[in-house]
């Protein structure tokens, strides 16, 4: 069996790549959700759960890692974070071949890897999609969230590749900054477009 194409969705955060990992695994495609398996992973019974209390004494619970006071601890602090990646992001690359592995035969799956470029990502997978939308767009979603607020937003986005870097690099970009109904017809087209090609009637 061939091993899948694999493209690696990617996008700053509220940019809107979950609602459109959810249209392509509507579509049928596989999805590895990378954020969901560090929650599986940090969540109740998780298996980092006691190596991460190990490093960040007080950061987890009876229901696993407590996300907020984790965040706290290490988002204002480089060094922090990168102990935590390192904790974190080896287990998450375990998950994705051997969910990889399962789905050969499949013609092409969708990493959702939200940190595709700033942790070197993109170099593991065959295309890049990009998810993107204006910036001010960008700025209305995430301040709606709830326990969002304009500086840890300007923190975040310090930490993320800029957006222009990212539609640069991209092999795809999606646009999100329209109706959701032009969004998912983007993303129908693109599947049909990588469907022609590995059928090899465009050269890849
Ligand atoms: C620190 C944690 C527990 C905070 O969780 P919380 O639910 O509060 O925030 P969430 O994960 O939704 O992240 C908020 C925003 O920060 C970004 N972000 C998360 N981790 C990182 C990081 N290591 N570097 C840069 N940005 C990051 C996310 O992309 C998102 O846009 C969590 O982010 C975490 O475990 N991060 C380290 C693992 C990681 O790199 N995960 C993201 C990709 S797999
Ligand atoms: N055309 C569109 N495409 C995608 N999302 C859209 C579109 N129009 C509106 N939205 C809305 O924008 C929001 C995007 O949130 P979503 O969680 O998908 O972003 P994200 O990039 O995964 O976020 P984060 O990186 O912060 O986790 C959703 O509420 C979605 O309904």
């Amino acid at each position: 069996m061939t091993k899948p194409l694999t493209l690696g969705l990617t996008g700053s955060i509220g940019m809107g790549k979950s609602t459109v990992a959810a249209m392509f695994e509507a579509a049928g495609v596989p999805v590895f959700d990378a954020d969901a398996e560090v929650r599986a992973m940090q969540g109740p019974g998780g298996r980092l759960v006691e190596q991460i209390e190990a490093a960040f004494p007080g950061s987890t619970g009876t229901d696993g890692v407590l996300r907020d006071k984790l965040g706290d601890q290490v988002f204002g602090d480089k060094r922090a974070l990168a102990r935590l990646e390192a904790i974190v992001h080896p287990a998450v690359a375990k998950e994705r071949e051997a969910f990889l592995f399962e789905h050969y035969g499949t013609p092409f799956v969708v990493f959702d890897i939200p940190l595709l470029f700033e942790k070197g990502g993109h170099n593991a997978v065959d295309r890049v999609v990009v998810v993107s939308a204006p910036a001010e767009v960008q700025r209305l979603r995430v301040l709606a969230r709830p326990d969002m607020t304009p500086e840890k937003f300007a923190h975040i986005l310090s930490l993320q590749t800029p957006d222009a870097e990212k539609r640069q690099r991209a092999d795809y970009i999606i646009d999100t900054g329209q109706p959701l109904a032009e969004t998912e017809r983007e993303v129908i087209a693109l599947i049909e477009l990588l469907h022609t090609e590995i059928a090899g009637e465009l050269p890849l």
